[in-house]
């Protein structure tokens, strides 16, 4: 049903603000009136991007394809040495670079282009031109994206991420180092701002369940101490682990356990537990069975830390609704939840006191503290 379906009930009368503002009389009268001149410019501009911010994710697309910003890092250049090398000519490269140059990833002057600010700022976020590269995929399932919603369609990205399906479909250590990758390189941030809101300091061993290649606990080891490190994730990406500890030096005070969460026992001993980014990519069914298990694994006082990006719930998020719940839509299993729902599932898991940690930056991660106390 679409809304021109005659099958949608009678129109309503809407609220009167929403009606007044769909108004062309009133659109020519507020772009006209002093006081609300400022709004309804700003809002047309907001309206602008909106419309048009596919063809901006696809101009930072060739950027980074063609590695415009890293040469430009060396010094400026002009658009005709900027296309040496490339399939582009001059002409066509200064249409790029002065899009980039709207969009604040370079600054031009006397037509010699150099990274802008946020250009620059790029360059030092670990795993996001990985990430930009790898949005092909999600690019292409999102070309329909009420047959999306509906779930009409196959998608690449639950092929892209095979593990949503189970550990049988990431039996391939090819394809399970591609996704690694991508992960390990983004949780950099993302262990950044987890350990900014949880201490660690204390704890006896920290597990992380599906810890990937165990950037996490890496970070975890670099800050503290005294903590055993101990990684739980499927057989096929911890081979890569194994030698990521050992480059980091960390290879005598962490244990890892090959395996699956949804079939096999987790590991015992941990009084901390970490889920970084994890329960988005699962069903609430596998959610809760992964939580009840994680309860009945930590001995009283011992607590879970969750931390992966979220949906605002009540106030939705641009980040969390915008664009986390698309993406795990595409994946298939997975959802962003938000801090209340999870927060509701860590207490049916039979957590007592679950803390709301915050976030840093919403985009990165958000985080929440559950622990587990002797029952009364
Ligand atoms: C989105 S990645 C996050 C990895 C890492 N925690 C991070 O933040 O970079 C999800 C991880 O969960 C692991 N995983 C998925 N299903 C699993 C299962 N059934 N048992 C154990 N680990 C699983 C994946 O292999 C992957 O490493």
């Amino acid at each position: 049903m679409t809304l021109a379906d005659p099958q949608m009930p009678v129109a309503r009368k809407g609220p009167w603000l929403p009606r007044l503002i769909a108004s062309r009389r009133f659109q020519s009268w507020a772009a006209r009136f002093p006081l609300t001149r400022r709004i309804a410019r700003k809002d047309g501009e907001k309206l602008f991007d909106l419309v048009s911010g596919f063809v901006y994710s696809q101009v930072l697309l060739a950027v980074v394809e063609l590695r415009l910003l890293p040469t430009l890092m060396a010094g400026p250049l002009s658009a005709a040495d900027l296309a040496k090398g490339t399939d582009l000519t001059a002409d066509r490269m200064e249409i790029l670079c002065d899009a980039a140059v709207a969009l604040g990833l370079m600054t031009k002057k006397r037509a010699l282009y150099r990274p802008g600010r946020l250009g620059a700022a790029m360059q030092g976020v670990p795993g996001l031109e990985a990430m930009i590269r790898h949005h092909g995929a999600f690019y292409r399932d999102l070309e329909d994206p009420v047959a999306l919603l509906a779930q009409q369609k196959d998608t690449e990205l639950a092929q892209f991420w095979p593990y949503v399906f189970g550990a049988a479909q990431a039996e391939d250590s090819e394809t399970a180092r591609t996704y690694s990758d991508l992960m390990a390189q983004s949780q950099v941030l993302v262990a950044e701002d987890t350990l900014a809101r949880v201490d660690l300091r204390d704890a006896r061993t920290v597990l992380d369940i599906g810890g990937g290649t165990g950037a996490f606990l890496r970070a975890v080891g670099a800050r503290h101490k005294k903590p055993a490190l101990h990684l739980f994730d499927l057989a096929a990406v911890v081979p890569d682990a194994t030698a990521q500890f050992a480059q980091a030096g960390l290879s005598q005070r962490v244990t890892i356990t090959p395996g699956s969460f949804r079939d096999n026992p987790l590991p015992q001993g941990a009084d901390a537990i970490s889920l970084v980014r994890v329960l988005y990519d699962h069903a609430d069914e596998t959610v809760a069975a992964l939580l009840s298990k994680i309860y009945d694994t930590l001995p009283e006082g011992g607590r879970l830390i969750v931390s992966e990006p979220m949906a605002g719930g009540e106030n939705p998020t641009r980040s969390g609704d915008g664009y986390f719940a698309f993406y795990t839509l595409a994946m298939q299993t997975g959802r962003a939840r938000s801090p209340h729902k999870i927060k509701q599932m860590l207490l049916a898991a039979g957590f007592s006191t679950v803390t709301d940690q915050g976030s840093s930056r919403a985009f990165v991660t958000h985080v929440i503290e559950a622990r587990k106390h002797a029952q009364s």
